[in-house]
């Protein structure tokens, strides 16, 4: 049993411990939660810095973000750490005074700031591209769309990874000791090896192990509670309704009288758009007048979703040009454009972070300027057109498909635009929620807005549609009234997909 009291006295020498204890706190676990805070706290802002940098389009600012993250990534801290405590100590001291600890953080904080830029550039990276779709379509610019949903919802993801960092920071602190830190600004470790020395054994380290534990096994589990909570939101009581009910969540709402909405005329002329390459219109002429629904339907890759986007200029044409009341589309900056002509598209994106009424407010407030009363108010008498009211403070994963989408009408109406496009609205939806949808695209189609629908919903076009357009290989093929288009279709490319989809 020998060797069990030679461990023993290794590493459980209680008195050794209880003397360093205080030192260890006052000393030791002050400077290390220095060091690693205010390391990553520098390091936040530089790795903020790199992944903006990084996921730039310009070239120039890409690859310096690439070259600064291999390097700072790539060297061992401790390699890092000397380099710049030693190599800049000179003007370390002339800047900091003697001591080498502000070089320390500077040091540390240029190793986080790789991995945090990393950390950043893939959570922000990782944000479906819809969602700064939506933003654009609500005529956000690019900046506004970044700043307001796509960063915060990338750096919310990434929040267990930043946990993460904070605690690599911890240990890296331990490595500052290299530069030579005063008595004062030892960390941790540093402590605990110091009165190791003195007492000849090992229980000291120990005790600066546990002291490490102590700080970071907490965090890890604090911070995934934290993520979970903004996961998930305040949790509402859940209301179920069955699909088969939603339908009706729409009666009985006070309509206003028709007709409500003033809607814009569109006037396509020879309009063309390419892929790189890839000619997608090729030189499509539409005309739609104010307060009509015009269905476009065709097969698959015909060019109906680009005909769409190119309407409010999510894409940009090629050649020819739209006129919106008369006005080229194309001499409009493209945020005004997209205030009078509104969006909703396939995969709702409704921003997940944010409950339905905040997703209808967020352009009011923000790009309207409107008072948050105001904006309030509006939201809420658009989310009750739309047979939502009582799910306003739901968050778009607490509702089903055809609420959601109901909800991206809502926030589309919103905004009082002339003309809404719709990109296949319904094709995502559980069969029995598309009813819900359709019937309330049909009363805003009697309410006077204008509307151009991308649908395979081809009984919705029969039954709602002013006209129809038949799309095949970028060109329209055949247009008319529905009875013509369904029950009379002229070429047989259009008797062919009839047939295929009836
Ligand atoms: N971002 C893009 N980059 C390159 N090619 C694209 C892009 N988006 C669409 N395309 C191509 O352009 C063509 C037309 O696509 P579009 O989505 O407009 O067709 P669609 O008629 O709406 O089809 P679907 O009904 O399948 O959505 C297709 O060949 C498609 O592969």
């Amino acid at each position: 049993m020998n060797w069990l009291e030679n461990l023993r006295r290794s590493f459980l020498d209680w008195n050794a411990m209880v003397e360093v204890l205080p030192t260890m706190v006052t000393v030791g676990l002050k400077n290390t939660l220095i060091l690693a805070a205010s390391s990553t706290v520098l390091g936040i802002a530089v790795g903020m810095a790199l992944a903006i940098m990084g996921i730039s389009r310009s070239a120039w600012l890409r690859i310096p973000a690439r070259v600064y993250t291999d390097i700072f990534r790539g060297l061992p801290a401790i390699v890092t750490i000397l380099l710049i405590g030693q190599g800049f100590a000179r003007i370390g001291r002339e800047l900091f005074g003697p001591s080498p600890y502000p070089l320390g953080i500077l040091a540390l904080s240029l190793i986080a700031g790789a991995y945090i830029g990393e950390i950043f550039r893939s959570g922000i990276q990782s944000v479906d591209r819809g969602q700064m779709e939506a933003c654009r379509a609500l005529s956000m610019s690019y900046g506004q769309g970044m700043r307001l949903i796509v960063v915060p919802q990338g750096v919310r993801r990434v929040l267990p990874a930043l946990v993460n960092q904070f605690i690599g920071n911890v240990k890296d602190s331990s490595l500052v000791y290299f530069l030579g830190l005063l008595a004062s600004e030892r960390e941790i470790f540093r402590v605990g090896q110091d009165q190791a020395v003195i007492t000849g054994n090992l229980s000291p380290l120990l005790l600066a192990g546990i002291f490490y534990l102590v700080v970071t096994v907490p965090l890890t589990h604090v911070v995934n509670a934290i993520d979970n909570r903004l996961r998930l939101g305040k949790q509402r009581p859940a209301i179920i309704t069955s699909g088969l009910e939603e339908v009706s969540e729409l009666d009985g709402i006070g309509r206003p009288p028709r007709p409500a909405f003033k809607g814009g005329s569109l006037d396509v002329r020879q309009l063309g758009m390419a892929y790189g390459e890839l000619d997608v219109l090729k030189g499509v002429d539409l005309a739609v007048k104010a307060g009509t629904v015009t269905c476009i339907i065709g097969p698959s890759g015909s060019g109906k979703s680009t005909l769409l986007r190119c309407l409010n200029r999510l894409v940009e044409p090629k050649s020819g040009d739209v006129l919106l009341d008369g006005e080229s589309i194309l001499a409009m900056k493209p945020e005004r454009l997209r205030r009078r002509v509104g969006m909703v598209f396939q995969h709702f994106n409704l921003f997940p972070d944010h409950t339905a009424i905040e997703n209808v407010m967020l352009s009011l407030t923000k790009i309207k300027g409107l008072p948050k009363a105001e904006a309030e108010r509006i939201a809420k008498a658009r989310l009750s057109d739309v047979g939502l009211a009582s799910r306003q403070h739901h968050r778009p994963g607490g509702l089903s498909g055809g609420q959601q989408q109901r909800v991206a009408i809502a926030r589309a109406l919103a905004m009082e635009p002339e003309v809404i496009l719709f990109d296949e609205v319904t094709s995502a939806l559980d069969p029995e929620l598309v009813k819900g949808v359709l019937d309330l695209m049909a009363e805003l189609a009697k309410q006077g807005m204008t509307m151009v629908v991308v649908t395979h919903e081809m009984g919705f076009a029969r039954r709602a549609a002013d006209q129809v357009i038949f799309m095949d290989e970028g060109r329209v093929v055949e247009a008319g009234a529905p009875e013509a288009i369904f029950d009379n279709p002229k070429s047989p490319r259009l008797q062919r997909f009839l047939a295929e989809v009836l």
